[in-house]
C-alpha cells in the first residue's frame, strides 16, 4: 500500500471528483460517513460526542459528522472554532446541512473553550492535511485544552497540528488522539515512533479515490500488507526435497551468549530453511546439539568467540552473521574475512553491525555485496552517525541503501525496511511485547532461511519482518504483551505462516 504527501492526497481527492463527476460536497458526505461508521463500531452508542471543526475540509467533515451522528441517535454537540470568514465552501455547505436542533457553539476566544470531562468524547476536526503551519494562538489553546481535558479523542483523518509528510515545527500544538481515522491511505507521520503520543491506535478508512491516481503517484514510501505478503509467498512443491530449500549457515553466539545462536537457529528452521548449519565457539557446541537437534554443528577453534569462517564457505547458500557474536578483535578479523571472500547473500545484525560501524576499512569492503542489515535504531545510529529526527533517520536509511546498494531493516514499531533503490517499505504486524532480549536474534533466522529458498533480498526482508510481528501478534493472544519472549515468538512461527497460506476471506 502506498503512501502519498499531502500534495498528492489533494491531488487524489481533485482527481477522483473529476473521474466519477461527483462534488467535493459528495466526497466530503463520502469520507464523513466512513468516519461515522468507523466511530461507531469502536465506540458505543448514546455517547455524549463533541466535535470541533476548524474552517477548513477536515472542519467540513466534522458537521458531517456531527449531522450523521445526530441522525443515529448520538447526543452531538459541534463547536465551530477561530475565523470562519475565510471558511471552504464544502464547511459552509455542511453548516447550511445542520439540522436545527444542533446548534453550533462558536468559539472565537479562550473564555469560550469549554471545559470537558473525562467521560466525554471528542471528535478532532479542527485541521487535517491542509494544514501549512505550526498552530498557534486560539487554536492553539484549544488543542491544549482539549488534551489536557483527559477526555477521548478521535481524530478525523490526522491529528490537528500535526505534519502530514514532514518534522512539525517545535512550537506548534498538536492534538494528542486517542485513535485515528484516516481517509484511504495510511500518513507517513504516524509510522514514525516520535508521533505515538499524538496518533494513538490508528485506522484506515477507504472513501473510493482513485485507484488510477494512486497507482501512478509516484512515491518511495509503502506499507506492507498482508495482501502484499500473500503475493509473495511460495508455496512449496510437491516433488521437492530439502535442497531445493537452501543451505544456510549461522555464524552466531558467544561465551554467555549462546542463547541467540540456538534463537536464530530455531527461528531459522522454523522459516522453512532446507539445510542449517551452525558455527559456534568451542564452548557452544554442546548447547546448540541438544538444543537445536536439526541444526548441523560446527565448532570454531576458539572456545568464547567467533574467530574463523568455516572451511567451503562457498557451499552456503546464504550466512546470518552477528546475533551473540561481540566485538572481539579476532571476531573483527573473521567479520573482515567474510566480507572480503564471501559472494553469498549476508544477514548481518547486531554485533556484526557494530564491529563493520567502527571500521572504517571494513565499511569500504561493503560495496558491491548482497547485503541485508537488520540494526536497531542504537546500532543504525552506529553505521549512519547521530540523526536529529524520524525524518532524518528515514533520510539516513535512504541514504545509506542507496549508497552501499544493500537492504536495511529498520527494527521499530513499524520496522522500516530500505532499499537500494531509496524505497522504504514500513511493516504493520508486531507488539511491544517484541521488546525484549532475542527477538532480534529470530529475526536474523528468518530472514536468512528466506533468503536460502530463494526469495530476493527485498522480498525476504519484507515477509521476514511481516512474519516475525504476525507471530507475535498470535503469541498475544495466549502470553500477552508482559511475558512475550522471544521463544513465544518462534514457537508461533508454525501458525504464523499457516495464516499467511490460507485464502483471505
Ligand atoms: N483529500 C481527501 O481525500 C479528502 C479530504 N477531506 C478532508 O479534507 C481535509 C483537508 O482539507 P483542507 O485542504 O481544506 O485543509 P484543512 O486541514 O481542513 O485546513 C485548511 C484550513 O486551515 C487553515 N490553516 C492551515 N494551517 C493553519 C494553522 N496552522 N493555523 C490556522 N489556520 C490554518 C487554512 O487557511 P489559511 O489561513 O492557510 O488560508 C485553511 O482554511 C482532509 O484532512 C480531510 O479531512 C475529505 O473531506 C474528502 C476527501
Ligand atoms: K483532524
Amino acid at each position: 500500500m502506498k503512501i502519498l504527501s499531502a500534495a498528492q492526497t489533494r491531488q487524489a481527492d481533485a482527481c477522483t471528483i473529476q473521474e466519477e463527476g461527483i462534488s467535493s460536497t459528495d466526497l466530503m458526505e463520502r469520507a464523513a460517513k466512513a468516519f461515522t461508521g468507523w466511530f461507531e463500531n469502536k465506540f458505543q452508542s448514546g455517547t455524549e460526542v463533541h466535535v470541533f471543526c476548524g474552517p477548513g475540509n477536515n472542519g467540513g467533515d466534522g458537521l458531517a459528522v456531527s449531522r450523521l451522528l445526530h441522525e443515529r441517535g448520538h447526543r452531538v454537540q459541534p463547536y465551530l472554532v477561530g475565523d470562519l470568514s475565510k471558511a471552504s465552501d464544502d464547511f459552509n455547505a455542511n453548516l447550511k446541512r445542520l439540522p436545527q436542533e444542533l446548534q453550533p457553539i462558536r468559539v472565537q476566544d479562550a473564555a469560550a473553550i469549554p471545559a470537558l470531562s473525562k467521560s466525554a468524547f471528542i471528535v478532532d476536526a479542527l485541521f487535517g492535511t491542509g494544514l501549512n503551519r505550526p498552530v498557534t494562538g486560539l487554536y492553539a489553546q484549544v488543542i491544549n485544552s482539549l488534551n489536557s481535558s483527559g477526555a477521548t479523542i478521535a481524530s478525523v483523518d490526522i491529528p490537528s497540528g500535526l505534519y502530514t509528510d514532514s518534522q512539525t515545527p517545535e512550537e506548534g500544538a498538536i492534538i494528542r488522539a486517542h485513535c485515528t481515522a484516516t481517509f484511504e491511505l495510511p500518513k507517513l507521520a504516524f509510522l514514525l515512533p516520535q508521533h505515538e503520543q499524538f496518533v494513538g491506535e490508528w485506522h484506515v478508512v477507504p472513501i473510493g479515490l482513485s485507484e488510477e491516481f494512486i497507482l501512478g503517484a509516484p512515491t518511495n514510501f509503502f506499507c506492507t500488507t498482508q495482501e502484499d505478503i500473500q503475493q509473495l509467498l511460495k508455496p512449496r512443491r510437491k516433488f521437492s526435497h530439502k535442497g531445493m530449500y537452501g543451505h544456510a549457515l549461522l555464524l552466531c553466539g558467544g561465551y554467555g551468549k549462546m542463547g541467540a545462536a540456538v534463537l536464530a537457529a530455531r527461528a531459522c528452521l522454523r522459516s522453512g530453511v532446507g539445510l542449517l548449519t551452525v558455527q559456534v565457539p568451542q564452548a557452544g557446541y554442546s548447547i546448540l546439539q541438544t538444543a537445536v537437534p536439526e541444526a548441523m554443528t560446527l565448532t570454531d577453534k576458539n572456545r568464547r568467540h567467533l574467530s574463523e569462517l568455516p572451511q567451503g564457505v562457498e557451499k552456503y547458500d546464504v550466512i546470518g552473521v552477528g546475533p551473540g557474536i561481540g566485538t572481539e578483535r579476532v571476531t573483527k578479523t573473521a567479520i573482515g574475512q567474510l566480507l572480503a571472500t564471501s559472494s553469498h547473500p549476508l544477514v548481518i545484525d547486531a554485533d556484526a553491525i557494530n564491529l563493520i560501524a567502527a571500521s572504517e576499512k571494513l565499511k569500504a569492503q561493503l560495496y558491491k555485496k548482497k547485503l541485508i542489515f537488520t540494526p536497531h535504531p542504537k546500532e543504525f545510529e552506529r553505521l549512519v552517525g547521530k540523526v536529529k529526527n524520524d525524518y532524518d533517520r528515514l533520510q539516513h536509511l535512504r541514504e545509506f541503501c542507496m549508497e552501499y546498494k544493500c537492504y536495511v531493516a529498520l527494527k521499530g514499531s513499524h520496522t522500516a525496511i530500505g532499499t537500494p533503490e531509496g524505497k522504504v517499505y514500513f511493516n504493520t504486524t508486531g507488539n511491544p511485547g517484541m521488546a525484549t532480549g532475542g527477538t532480534g536474534d529470530v529475526l536474523t533466522g528468518i530472514i536468512t532461511a528466506l533468503v536460502g529458498q530463494q526469495y530476493t533480498l527485498e522480498e525476504a526482508c519484507r515477509l521476514g519482518v511481516y512474519v516475525h510481528g504476525l507471530a507475535a501478534d498470535l503469541a498475544l493472544q495466549t502470553v500477552g504483551e508482559i511475558a512475550m519472549t522471544a521463544s513465544d515468538v518462534i514457537d508461533h512461527l508454525p501458525r504464523a505462516f499457516l495464516h499467511l497460506t490460507q485464502p483471505m476471506p
